[in-house]
């Protein structure tokens, strides 16, 4: 029988925290590449090393070489840089760009039939790249956004009223920006209704504190981003596709009319399984959630018209 076998390019904070997930989870045999040598070679066999340990099965490969990709089921891409204080994620896409094309290239020559999780950032915009790049069918790429800013927003509300983080569901809509949109009418804390539970001015600030989550973590740590929050997210998403789980997550995936909106990708709540994306689900949106969305899929739109598509 054969395991499944994830890749996971670049062997940075993200990555490696990927590894380590997925190897905890035993989602399968494991390769790590990066650019730079030694780094993925390192991080892997100390990452195995603890198997052992910790009771996992999965091998972990390190390489400079993508021949040692090949075959593999998903590909996580978290290649690229990360911001420092005081830049936007949008700063990054002159690098990340073709970085994630080049990236691409290479994960299609040897894994043609792999899903696709692109995380670089400005991430709704490295989908798009990967995607084009990739000649894939849309539902075979797609980006980290709302699993994490969801999480986020489930973490403010869990702590703001002492319950289990798990009892706590959400989603976020829109582009992974300062703009996202997380819809506090579709929270819920056990089934009950969020905004029975707490004040609108309270949960206002959560929201806020949500859409600027990633640069809260930046502030503190001056030096990159978040990873284990992103990491865990991104590896349940690859979770859903190998054990076929179909999960409704809220993911950055590529729009074909779905809330009036294509050729852009961007945070919608979808079905994830053994196909990918399965299928994206619509939900009604008042007037002003409706024109939150369409002014943070318009940042988007800004900056793939950037690129040469
Ligand atoms: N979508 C999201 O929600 C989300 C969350 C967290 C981080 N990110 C993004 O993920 C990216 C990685 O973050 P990080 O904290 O791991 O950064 P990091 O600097 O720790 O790691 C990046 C790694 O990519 C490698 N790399 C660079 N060019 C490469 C190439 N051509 N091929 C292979 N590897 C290459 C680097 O050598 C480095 O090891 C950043 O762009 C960050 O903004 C996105
Ligand atoms: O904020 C960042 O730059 C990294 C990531 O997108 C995050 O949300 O943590």
């Amino acid at each position: 029988m054969r395991r499944n076998k994830i890749t996971i390019v670049g062997a940075g904070n993200v990555g490696a925290t990927c590894a380590h997930w997925a190897a905890a989870k035993e989602l399968g045999d494991i390769v790590l590449i990066d650019v730079v040598e030694g780094v993925p070679q390192g991080k892997a066999l100390d990452l195995m090393e603890a198997a052992p340990v910790e009771g996992y099965d999965s091998v972990i490969l390190g390489t400079n070489d993508y021949a040692d990709t090949a075959d593999s089921d998903v590909v996580i891409i978290t290649a690229g840089i990360a911001r420092k204080p005081g830049m936007s994620r949008d700063d990054l896409l002159s690098t990340n760009a073709g970085i994630v094309r080049s990236v691409t290239e290479q994960i299609v020559k040897y894994s043609p039939n792999a899903y696709i999780l692109v995380v670089s950032n400005p991430v709704d915009v490295s989908a798009y790249i990967a995607y084009k790049t990739s000649g894939f069918t849309p539902n075979r790429v797609f980006g980290l956004s709302g699993v994490l800013d969801s999480a986020r927003f489930r973490t403010f509300i869990a702590r703001e009223l002492d319950v289990s983080f798990e009892d706590v569901t959400t989603f976020v809509l829109g582009g992974h920006g300062d703009d996202m949109v997380p819809l506090v009418k579709y929270t819920y804390v056990g089934g009950i209704p969020v905004e029975k539970l707490i004040p609108a001015d309270r949960l206002a600030a959560m929201v806020e504190r949500t859409r600027k989550g990633g640069a809260e973590i930046v502030n503190y740590l001056k030096t990159g981003s978040a990873y284990y929050a992103p990491s865990a997210s991104v590896v349940q998403m690859a979770e859903c596709i190998l054990k076929d789980k179909k999960r409704i997550l809220p993911v950055s995936a590529y729009l074909l009319g779905e809330y009036g909106e294509s050729d852009v990708f961007a945070g919608v709540p979808a079905i994830i399984g053994g196909n990918g994306v399965e299928k994206i689900i619509e939900v009604d949106l008042n007037e002003e959630e409706a024109a939150a969305l369409k002014k943070s899929i318009n940042s988007v739109r800004n900056n793939i018209a950037k690129l040469n598509f």
